[in-house]
């Protein structure tokens, strides 16, 4: 099958060579002229523009864009002239799936199909595959089968659930028509709303486990005013990599975040090259909204999320509330490091 693919960063890219691999006909763009003659190099056929792109597609087109949420409007709006009625447009980033519902909306009259599709899989996807959640007409989706089952990870990625031999689909080769448009996005938001909130177990353990040589260390500000009930009980030197490593085999918390963890604390113990601010792309925030409009309480998710408001700052003028206030009503000072 022929697609056409707008965007080459880190999953674009990936994903071109992934399809290459499995035989199908890719034709590339991007505002990078590098990162186009790259693909080249792997077999892809390069495009100079977006209309030069669509050119390159046999009817009905296929294009899946692989850009950045903020300028999926830009590109759909730039590639509608040269688009005809059947073609399909994949996105396949991270949107909000209300804007799914819209773009389908203003597209439907064209005749353009629109299809969302939320991927995972990061920069180890090219290998492991991507798992997909998509969203968008049946017909159209069932056409664009062999690209989804290509990009998707072998059904031998994960042990076959038990009973699930009866049920069929393709939801165990790792890509699902979740339902209509937005669907997909809906699933994926969701998806990186947990992920937030793995993450953030993960780290706050390891960060107690770390804490657990504070008997050891020297007071600090804190332990003037707190000190340790009981320096005795806080003694243990545990190493982190080692004990993320023991957590991968057997243990019930093992998945392929703490994977990834067990290696990056072998790289860097300290993971000294790491400031700590972290950032999010949105889809934690959609989540957040989209519990509140339902009125399902997501406690865990929320204060993930709010965590990485905290860690770039965000939460300095509240703490220096505090501070002012204990000052205000006590008196007392506040301790600098
Ligand atoms: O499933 C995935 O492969 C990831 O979720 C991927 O989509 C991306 O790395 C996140 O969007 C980062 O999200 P934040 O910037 O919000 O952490």
């Amino acid at each position: 099958m022929q697609m056409g693919m707008i965007g080459l960063g880190r999953m674009g890219a990936n994903m071109v060579r992934r399809l290459v691999r499995a035989g199908h006909d890719c034709v590339v763009f991007d505002v990078s002229a590098r990162a186009v003659e790259a693909l080249e190099r792997d077999k892809a056929v390069g495009a100079g523009s977006l209309q030069e792109l669509v050119r390159g597609l046999r009817k009905p087109r296929a294009v899946w864009i692989m850009v950045p949420a903020a300028v999926v409007d830009r590109t759909i709006a730039e590639l509608l002239p040269d688009l005809e009625r059947g073609d399909i447009l994949v996105d396949g980033g991270n949107s909000y799936y209300v804007d799914d519902l819209r773009r389908a909306r203003e597209l439907a009259p064209k005749g353009i199909h629109y299809v969302d599709v939320g991927t995972s899989g990061g920069v180890w996807g090219v290998d492991r595959g991507y798992c997909q959640m998509i969203g968008g007409e049946e017909a159209v989706v069932s056409h664009l089968d062999p690209i989804f089952a290509a990009l998707a990870p072998d059904i031998a990625s994960a042990p076959r659930t038990p009973g699930r031999e009866a049920r069929g689909g393709t939801a165990e080769h790792g890509y699902l028509h979740c339902g209509p448009s937005g669907a997909g996005h809906f699933v994926k938001m969701v998806h990186n709303g947990i992920e937030y909130g793995l993450m953030a177990a993960y780290a706050e353990g390891l960060n107690i486990l770390r804490g657990a040589s504070a008997g050891k260390r020297r007071r600090d500000v804190d332990a003037e005013t707190t000190p340790l009930r009981d320096p005795e009980h806080y003694q243990y030197q545990f190493d982190l990599a080692d004990v993320a490593e023991l957590w991968r085999r057997g243990s019930v918390v093992g998945s392929w975040l703490l994977d990834l963890t067990a290696g990056a604390l072998l790289e860097d113990p300290e993971l000294e090259r790491f400031g700590g601010r972290v950032a999010d792309s949105g889809e934690g925030r959609w989540t957040i909204h989209a519990s509140v409009d339902e009125g399902v309480p997501s406690p865990v998710l929320t204060a993930a999320l709010y965590q990485r408001f905290s860690s770039r700052g965000e939460a300095d003028f509240a703490d220096k509330v505090l501070c002012a206030l204990r000052h205000a009503f006590g008196g007392h000072e506040e301790k600098k490091p």
